[in-house]
C-alpha cells in the first residue's frame, strides 16, 4: 500500500503555475528545473551533515510525490544519496499524472562515492518500482578509473554538456561541474523536466543561478532543529563592494498542507 495520498483539487490548483511548462522547455537547451526542499523554521534541512531528518509531514510528502509525478527526472547530490539512501521514485497513485515511463533518478557524484549497486533506488528499479538511476560523473574521473567507461548508466559531463568517454574532453574540474553543463547533458539524454531535491550544497549553488531554475517549492515545517544543523544559506553576495541579498523569490504563493507551509516562487 502506498504511503502517498492524493492531493485535493485546490492543492493541485495552487501548484499548477509552478509545474513544468512545454513552452518554457522548448525555448531553452536544458530541462525545466524545479528546485525543492523541506526546511525548519531556522532554515535547516537536516540535524547534522549526513543525517536523514524527516521534516515533511504526510501531506507535504504527498505533495513532493505529486511534483515528482510531473517531472521526467529527479536529481540529488551524492551527499544526500549516501545520507538518505532515498527511493527517488514516484509513488503518487494517480497514474494519469505520472510520466508514462516513470521518473529517472539522477545522482550527481563526480568522484564516484555512491554505492550504486547497493542503493535502495537500484533495488526498487530491479523490482519494477522505479527506473534505474543515472550517475553523473566528471569526465576527468576516467583518467583515474578508465574501467568505469564500461559500466552502464553513467553520464560523463565535460565543460559543455554530455561527453563521450572516448572524446577526450578532460578539462572539467573533477569536483565542481557547471550546472549549465550538467543540465545540458541531461537534456541531450532526453530529459525535459527535472526536480532537484538537494542537499545543501546543491541547493545553495542553484539559488545563486536564477537563469537555470524555473520554479522553487519550499516546505517549511513548524520546528526548529537547533545549532549544528545543515542550513540552506547561499554564499554571501556583494555588489560594488556592498553586501546584497544572496537570492530572493518573486511571484510567490503560500498554502498550508497539514501542519506545514508550502512556499512556491521563482528566483529573481
Ligand atoms: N530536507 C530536505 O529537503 C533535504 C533534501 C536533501 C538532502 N537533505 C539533507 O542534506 C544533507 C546532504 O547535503 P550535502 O550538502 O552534504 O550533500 P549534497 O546532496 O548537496 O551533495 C553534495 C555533493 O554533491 C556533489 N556536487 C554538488 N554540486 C556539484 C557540482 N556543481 N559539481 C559536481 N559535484 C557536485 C559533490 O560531490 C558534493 O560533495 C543530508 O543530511 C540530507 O539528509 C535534506
Ligand atoms: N521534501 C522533503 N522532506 C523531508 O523531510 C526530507 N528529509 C527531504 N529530503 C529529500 C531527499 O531527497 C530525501 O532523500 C527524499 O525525500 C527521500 O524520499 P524518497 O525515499 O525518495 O521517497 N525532502
Amino acid at each position: 500500500m502506498s504511503d502517498i495520498d492524493q492531493l485535493s483539487t485546490e492543492d493541485e490548483a495552487f501548484l499548477r503555475p509552478y509545474l513544468p511548462d512545454d513552452d518554457a522547455i522548448s525555448k531553452k537547451e536544458r530541462p525545466f528545473v524545479t528546485l525543492t526542499y523541506a526546511c525548519s523554521l531556522d532554515g535547516m534541512i537536516s540535524l547534522s551533515p549526513g543525517v536523514r531528518t524527516t521534516l515533511s509531514g504526510p501531506e507535504t510528502k504527498s505533495m513532493t510525490h505529486y511534483l515528482r509525478a510531473h517531472h521526467e527526472a529527479i536529481l540529488v547530490g551524492v551527499g544526500t544519496a549516501i545520507a538518505d539512501d532515498p527511493s527517488l521514485n514516484c509513488r503518487y497513485s494517480r497514474s494519469s499524472s505520472c510520466p508514462p515511463q516513470g521518473l529517472r533518478p539522477v545522482v550527481l557524484d563526480p568522484t564516484m562515492r555512491w554505492d550504486v549497486a547497493g542503493s535502495k533506488a537500484t533495488a526498487l528499479a530491479s523490482e519494477g518500482k522505479g527506473k534505474a538511476p543515472w550517475v553523473v560523473h566528471a569526465t576527468s574521473v576516467l583518467d583515474q578509473n578508465p574501467e568505469v567507461a564500461e559500466q552502464a548508466k553513467r553520464l560523463f559531463v565535460g565543460t559543455d554538456g554530455l561527453c563521450d568517454e572516448h572524446s577526450g574532453d578532460r578539462t572539467a574540474s573533477i569536483s565542481r561541474l557547471e550546472w549549465r553543463s550538467i543540465l545540458k547533458a541531461l537534456y541531450q539524454k532526453g530529459i525535459r523536466s527535472i526536480m532537484i531535491e538537494g542537499g545543501a550544497t546543491v541547493i545553495n549553488d542553484l539559488l545563486l543561478q536564477p537563469e537555470l531554475v524555473d520554479s522553487v517549492v519550499v516546505t517549511i515545517a513548524p520546528t526548529w532543529l537547533g545549532e549544528g544543523g545543515v542550513t540552506v544559506t547561499p554564499a554571501q553576495q556583494t555588489r560594488d563592494g556592498v553586501r546584497v541579498n544572496a537570492a530572493r523569490l518573486k511571484e510567490t504563493s503560500w498554502r498550508q498542507f497539514g501542519q506545514d507551509a508550502v512556499l512556491c516562487g521563482r528566483l529573481e
